[in-house]
């Protein structure tokens, strides 16, 4: 008795959870015995120890003859030839795996009524996969019974005697079957799933593939400027270690570099410090509770807290964006009047707010159904993932409703990302966008596109007193957030601009609505559009404001470029520009082109010496591919500089194009655009290659787009501009007399050593040019203007020219030109055959 008590008290010694635990370590060894003793099993054992005695069960060694092979001797034997021979083959192996599944739930104390069907489902396949070899083995005997066992034979002979050939139907029918289920419950779902995953892994090819050409191209982009730096530095030093006099060309040369430099430098710098500061206004947000964001955020909106008589008790806030306050009749007409007066170079006047449609409906209507019934999905599906959600907040905007999820602290944010597809599938909505975790907040996003949509026109953000008062140098309203916000951005502080988006997406609106954002801002003498075009139609309205805004090459018919050698002339010229305005800085000692405009406006430079006006030069390319495509390398060199270099001097590129694949948007293009906006897209892959990330291919088209820079990503819907209010506007430009003619670029030399510039104008100091060089031996611009006494521009017209006689060789960047001719004589005979 006394005994037993203690017995007692020794069981009861070991709290619950550590019986379980020993029981289920017992019950996972059982289940890796059996296994050992499945995989170890040898026909000719059974027979062995039949033979064997009891007594010979205790001898050392019973010779070869009478050795074990299985690895559990004697006892594994019988075992295997249990489940081997007499039950289900190899395919017995289930046996063990399911027990130590029994041995894992005992362990980790889980609920062992959880493993019914899953033992059940175990059981079922055994049988099933045993029988289907058994029946190839009743039919052609090509292999060894132990595949398939006793039972799995019998079981096939049995089935084949009742239904005949359609026995191996019914066998794969159930299996296929069986397969699905295991994949899935779903059959629609499995296929769904079969397809994600194949298209998934092509994706993750192309990607990989498309990766690993962009990490090579930025590498080669990187090193080209690293090279390019250490020349520049180097040429600094040496510039520095020998002060060359006053009168010799090269200092100035060598000052140019080191200014541009200094110039780049410096603005890089601004850069920088803008995107601290960004970063700070982030982590300060990151700071505020949940609630305080919201609240910052959505200040200007109306909240309603929604009763959905749901069974759930989460709580839905609904806000719908006040938007932007409008601004006052005729007030947009009077800040532009006023700044007209402020140019009396030409007598200009700015197109009037009433040439854009009126929207036919204002505000946002809130389908307070439609919310309610995605709140049910959503929670509804999270619910079965056992994801738990605290509240709700849905921001309703013109083209999707952002639900911000709280999740319960538990919950682990990446987990709800995962389940993207389910919820897609779920809402039936293509365009759903999972934002996971909204940034600097533990809660998750849920883009659901609206049914109905809302068209943003862009009367509506043209006029309001965002826009209207704002003081930034090249304003763009893009459209509206989901808070139905006006979005601007300055260009100037971009510097660039490179647009994706598939056919039909909306690219081409939302050029036309950057360019109308800066018609209506911007003073004809203060901007110049170069565009380029190759399809020839999208741009072709904007021949109208040709002699107001657009910037053409010297002599050029066409004011819209279409063609890859134009683009490419264009673009070289362009470049061109860019140097001449580094140079024009430089002289002017300051460090960008709006100081250099206001001392230039106080009558502070001296026109004599090339100073002149610079106004602001907006670049825009309509699908880069067809340049690409076509001149390659070539094209790339030129964007590349101009990106890279020109963001001080008011030169900024915007290049679009449907095709954003790493052949077109290059690692050596895309460095250089830290701002990028993608419209729809076909594929996750395109999505990466323009944004790094995936996302627009969830756009929903239409002018639905993202805007990324460094702070992040935005989705704004586009402002839509109709094609008849561009042409009524471009008309109403048009009309006006404007200048003379375009904006003239600066000539480029072309590749085959001849200049456009032709000889036949030639200048009238041509000859005492000529001379001076020859003497001085010496071919560079500021010598002539300094001997000749006239301006950077004729100078350079000279020098040109000078260059096309044959006279001085070709521009060298830094350096002045070789002089080719020493003696008189020789100049003499190219006077002659110029009849000078
Ligand atoms: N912001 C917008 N708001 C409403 N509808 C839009 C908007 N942008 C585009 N759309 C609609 O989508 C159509 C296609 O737009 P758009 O011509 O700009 O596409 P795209 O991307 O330039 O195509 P492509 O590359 O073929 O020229 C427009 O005709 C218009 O009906």
């Amino acid at each position: 008795m006394a005994k037993k008590k203690k017995n007692n008290s020794f069981l009861s010694s070991f709290d619950y959870t550590r019986k379980m635990e020993v029981a289920g370590i017992l019950i996972m060894a059982v289940a890796a015995l059996l296994l050992l003793s499945i995989a170890s099993y040898n026909p000719a054992d059974y027979g062995i120890v039949k033979t064997l005695s009891s007594e010979s069960l205790l001898q050392v060694d019973r010779g070869p003859a009478l050795r074990v092979n299985n690895w559990l001797g004697v006892i594994g034997a019988y075992i295997s030839n249990l489940f081997v021979h007499v039950l289900f083959g190899y395919v017995s192996i289930i046996v063990p795996i399911l027990i130590a599944s029994l041995g894992w739930y005992v362990f980790r104390q889980k609920p062992v009524a959880e493993l019914g069907w899953p033992l059940a489902y175990g059981i079922w396949v055994m049988v099933l996969i045993s029988t289907t070899i058994g029946w190839f083995y009743n039919e052609y005997e090509a292999y060894s019974m132990a595949w398939s066992g006793g039972s799995g034979i019998s079981v096939a002979q049995i089935l084949h005697n009742i239904t005949g050939v359609g026995s191996i139907i019914i066998l794969a029918v159930l299996l296929f079957v069986s397969a699905l289920i295991l994949i899935d419950r779903d059959l629609q779902k499995t296929i769904d799933t079969l397809k994600s995953w194949t298209s998934d892994f092509r994706e993750n090819r192309d990607r990989k593939r498309e990766e690993r050409l962009r990490k090579k191209e930025e590498k080669a982009a990187i090193k080209q400027r690293q090279k390019a730096d250490a020349a520049a530095k180097k040429e600094m030093e040496s510039a520095k270690k020998q002060p060359v006099s006053s009168d010799t060309d090269t200092a100035p040369d060598t000052q140019k570099h080191s200014s541009i430099d200094d110039i780049v430098e410096r603005s890089q710098e601004e850069d920088r410090k803008r995107e601290l500061e960004k970063k700070k206004e982030r982590a300060e947000l990151e700071k505020l509770p949940p609630r305080a964001i919201l609240e910052k955020k959505t200040a200007a909106e109306e909240k309603t807290v929604v009763d959905d008589n749901d069974d759930d008790d989460v709580e839905i806030s609904v806000f719908v964006g006040e938007g932007d306050e409008e601004a006052s009749e005729r007030e947009l007409d009077r800040v532009n009047k006023d700044k007209a007066r402020e140019v009396p170079v030409i007598k200009y006047k700015f197109p009037g707010i009433d040439l854009l449609d009126a929207p036919p409906n204002e505000g946002n209507e809130v389908d307070l159904d439609e919310i309610k019934e995605n709140k049910r999905i959503i929670l509804d599906k999270l619910k079965r993932h056992k994801i738990e959600i605290l509240s709700i907040n849905a921001i309703v905007g013109p083209t999707v409703t952002l639900y911000e999820l709280e999740p319960s602290p538990d919950v682990k944010i990446s987990k709800i990302e995962s389940y993207a597809n389910d919820l897609k599938m779920a809402t039936a909505s293509h365009g759903l966008r999972i934002i996971a975790p909204i940034p600097g907040r533990s809660a998750v996003g849920i883009e659901v596109p609206n049914s109905t949509r809302e068209t943003v026109y862009i009367k509506s953000v043209i006029n309001t007193k965002k826009f209207v008062e704002t003081d930034h140098e090249l304003p763009v309203a893009f459209g509206k957030t989901i808070e139905n916000e006006v979005f601007m951005i300055d260009l100037t502080r971009m510097p660039h601009l490179l647009i994706a988006g598939a056919t039909g997406s909306g690219k081409s609106v939302g050029i036309n609505t950057i360019i109308t954002c800066l018609l209506y801002k911007c003073h004809p003498d203060n901007l110049k559009f170069v565009l380029v075009d190759p399809k020839k139609i999208e741009l072709s309205l904007y021949r109208n404001i040709q002699n107001h805004y657009l910037a053409v090459l010297p002599g050029s018919e066409e004011p819209i470029v279409t063609n890859t050698d134009m683009a490419l002339e264009t673009l070289e010229s362009v470049t061109k520009e860019m140097d001449e305005r580094y140079d024009l800085l430089k002289m002017a000692m300051v460090r960008d082109i709006k100081s250099y405009n206001e001392k230039f406006k106080s009558g502070e430079l001296d026109e004599e010496l090339g100073h002149r006006h610079l106004p602001y030069i907006v670049v825009i390319i309509d699908e880069l591919a067809d340049l690409m495509m076509t001149a390659g390398k070539q094209i790339e060199e030129p964007i590349a500089r101009l990106a890279q270099l020109a963001r001080a001097i008011g030169i900024h590129l915007v290049v679009a194009t449907q095709r954003p694949s790493v052949n077109v948007i290059t690692g050596t293009i895309k460095a250089n655009f830290p701002a990028r906006i993608a419209y729809q897209v076909a594929s996750k892959v395109d999505s990466r290659t323009i944004l790094d990330t995936g996302g627009a291919d969830q756009l929903v088209g239409r002018g639905d787009m993202l805007f990324a820079s460094g702070a992040g990503m935005t989705r704004i819907q586009n402002a839509y501009v109709s094609a008849e209010e561009v042409e009524r506007v471009t008309s109403f430009i048009g009309e006006q007399k404007g200048f003379k003619k375009p904006f003239q670029l600066p000539v480029v030399e072309t590749d085959d050593g001849g200049i456009p510039d032709p000889l036949d104008d030639i200048d009238d100091l041509f000859r005492e040019a000529a001379k001076i060089v020859v003497l001085h031996q010496q071919g560079s611009v500021s010598l002539l203007q300094r001997k000749l006494k006239i301006g950077y521009n004729r100078a350079g017209r000279i020098i040109d020219q000078l260059y096309n006689a044959g006279v001085v060789g070709p521009y060298q960047g830094s350096t002045a030109r070789d002089v080719k001719i020493t003696e008189e004589e020789d100049l003499d005979e190219i006077f002659e055959e110029l009849g000078l």
